[in-house]
């Protein structure tokens, strides 16, 4: 697989975000906290993570839930998939939200998040009267059917 860097700064006293396994999609984000949070539910929150990232021009790094705090905690991101822009200098922080019907409590340095980096590509976009026709047509939204 070829080697991409990313420059980071991490302010906060947890180690550095790590692929977890040899093909891993998403590298862990955890929570930069003093003290444990707790979300009410339907209660979301800005957790910072205390990383600053530089990534090459063309690429993004997208933040996505984790599927464990989603089933075991109903935690989720509000805005999957999180955009980290190349040019952003900002601190990466995660949106995340209780979807459950009880209190849930993330913990400092608790993983919340992944992030995963991806290839861009920005398009110049044609003014035009007419687009091709299709089968499709303007046909969405369920209109194949369900089986
Ligand atoms: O979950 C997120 C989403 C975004 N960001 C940062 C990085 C991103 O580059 C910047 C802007 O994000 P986005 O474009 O999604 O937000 P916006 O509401 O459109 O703000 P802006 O007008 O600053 O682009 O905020 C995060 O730290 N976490
Ligand atoms: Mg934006």
């Amino acid at each position: 697989m070829a080697e991409l860097i990313v420059k980071i700064i991490n302010r906060s006293a947890n180690p550095l975000p790590s692929y977890a396994t040899a093909d891993a999609a998403g590298m862990d984000l955890r929570a930069h906290l003093e003290t444990a949070l707790t979300l009410q539910p339907l209660e979301r929150s800005l957790v910072p993570t205390g990383l600053f990232i530089e990534l090459p021009s063309g690429y993004e790094a997208q933040l996505r839930p984790r599927s464990g705090l989603a089933i075991k905690q109903g935690i989720t991101l509000l805005n999957t998939p999180g955009t980290i822009d190349a040019d952003y200098r900002g601190e990466i922080k995660v949106i995340i939200i209780n979807l459950s019907n009880e209190p849930q409590t993330i913990a400092p340095g608790d993983r919340i998040a992944q992030m995963v980096i991806a290839p861009v590509t920005q398009a110049s976009l044609e003014p035009v009267e007419i687009l091709t026709t299709t089968e499709r047509g303007h046909g969405g939204f369920g209109h194949t059917g369900k089986s």
